[in-house]
């Protein structure tokens, strides 16, 4: 238990040996180390004042959580980190989301390794002013599985935060996994919340998805991080119509493709068509959706992104979505979020500060 390290054996949930709880919370219950921890004299962990020196070079700290799975957190936390360096911000992007690290995918970042210099580890870039790290770079085998408990996970967080030179940064964007685990819990310890500029949580507009959103807010509430605001995402499907494809059902329920036959059908008879977006609801949203459950909350809504195909081919290549007019539907959706959060923060003045 050196160093205030959570020791490999400890229970799952460990609230770490340097804690005020540790050896008497629920989760120190038949820990072989509860007694220990219990009696043992407390004091600052060095990491975590190791990790408050390396941070200090980094302005804000913006963390991305969801309480699902799948509903776009990483997507969103690539969209934000390419929006942040394309208004010239010096931006770092850290994935802890040990078990499922989807970031370098998503940067275009697949393969790449990490390098040591005597100043630590450094970032994998983007660009000169995007860096990327995760544990995705670690993997010798792209499909190799990581199957690891609580305090393995927590010491890669320390060692991320401590051991990675990010020079100075305007902004440092960090995708968790779902829920509200040990990553969790290691990062707001180790950063110290109240260092931490806050949390946008990303959710469908469903109710399971909501349900675990309220989660969120909470565990937000209990640790002391802010909630900049909450993302429904996949909110509806656009696209324009153009991209759709059409299908005849006969009357014995099978499906026939007439995709060609409709496109030049419009293409002659009603070209206005071609220009139209069609947006239809995927998730039920009819008891409000997240905004209606921000309102609930006293937390911010900062917007809606549709669900968008080419949003998810600009995820699936790696690509930004506001380089080219692509995402037609999702980039403008994304921007707005974007703005909103930074001027909800006060940061649209960094802006203005960097542009002079
Ligand atoms: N608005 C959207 N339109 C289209 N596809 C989207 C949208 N948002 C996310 N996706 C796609 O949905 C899939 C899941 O998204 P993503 O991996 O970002 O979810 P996640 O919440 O981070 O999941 P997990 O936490 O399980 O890693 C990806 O293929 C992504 O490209």
């Amino acid at each position: 238990m050196e160093n205030g390290e959570i020791p490999e054996n400890a229970n799952e949930h460990c609230p770490g040996p340097q804690s005020d709880s540790a050896g008497k919370s629920d989760a120190c219950e038949g820990c072989p180390n509860q007694q220990i921890c219990a009696t043992a004299p407390k004091g600052p962990d060095p990491d975590v004042v190791a990790i408050a020196e390396r941070m200090a070079t980094v302005k804000h700290k913006i963390l991305v959580l969801s309480g699902k799975g799948g509903v776009g957190k990483s997507t969103f936390s690539a969209q934000l980190a390419f929006a942040l360096a394309a208004m010239d911000f010096q931006v770092g992007l850290l994935d802890i989301d040990i078990c499922g690290p989807s970031i370098p995918k998503m940067l275009g970042l697949e393969g790449q390794e990490i390098h040591q210099s005597n100043l630590g580890w450094s970032p994998v870039y983007v660009e000169s002013n995007l860096g990327v790290m995760s544990i995705g770079f670690m993997l010798p085998e792209p499909d190799d599985a990581v199957i690891w408990r609580g305090p393995r996970k927590n010491a890669l967080i320390k060692q991320f935060l401590r051991d990675v030179y990010w020079g100075e940064l305007d902004f440092l964007v960090v995708d968790a996994p779902p829920g509200t685990s040990d990553e969790h819990i290691s990062i707001v310890q180790c950063l110290d919340a109240g260092s931490i500029d806050g949390a946008i949580i990303v959710t469908t507009p469903q109710q399971v998805s909501l349900i675990d959103v309220r989660k969120e807010v909470s565990f937000c509430k209990k640790v002391g991080v802010q909630v900049l605001g909450i993302v429904e995402n996949m909110s509806g499907l656009c696209q324009p119509v153009m991209d759709f494809k059409f299908l005849r059902m006969t009357e014995a329920g099978e499906q026939i493709d007439v995709t060609e036959w409709a496109r030049e059908h419009l293409k002659e008879r009603a070209p206005e068509f071609l220009s139209i977006i069609a947006c239809t609801e995927v998730f039920d949203s009819s008891r409000g959706g997240a905004e209606k459950m921000c309102r609930e909350m006293g937390v911010p809504f900062l917007g809606k992104v549709p669900l968008d195909p080419q949003l998810c081919k600009a995820a699936e290549e790696g690509r930004s979505c506001f380089v080219d007019q692509k995402c037609g539907v999702s980039a403008p959706a994304l921007k707005k979020v974007i703005d909103k959060m930074m001027e909800n923060q006060g940061l649209s003045r960094m802006l203005v500060d960097n542009n002079a």
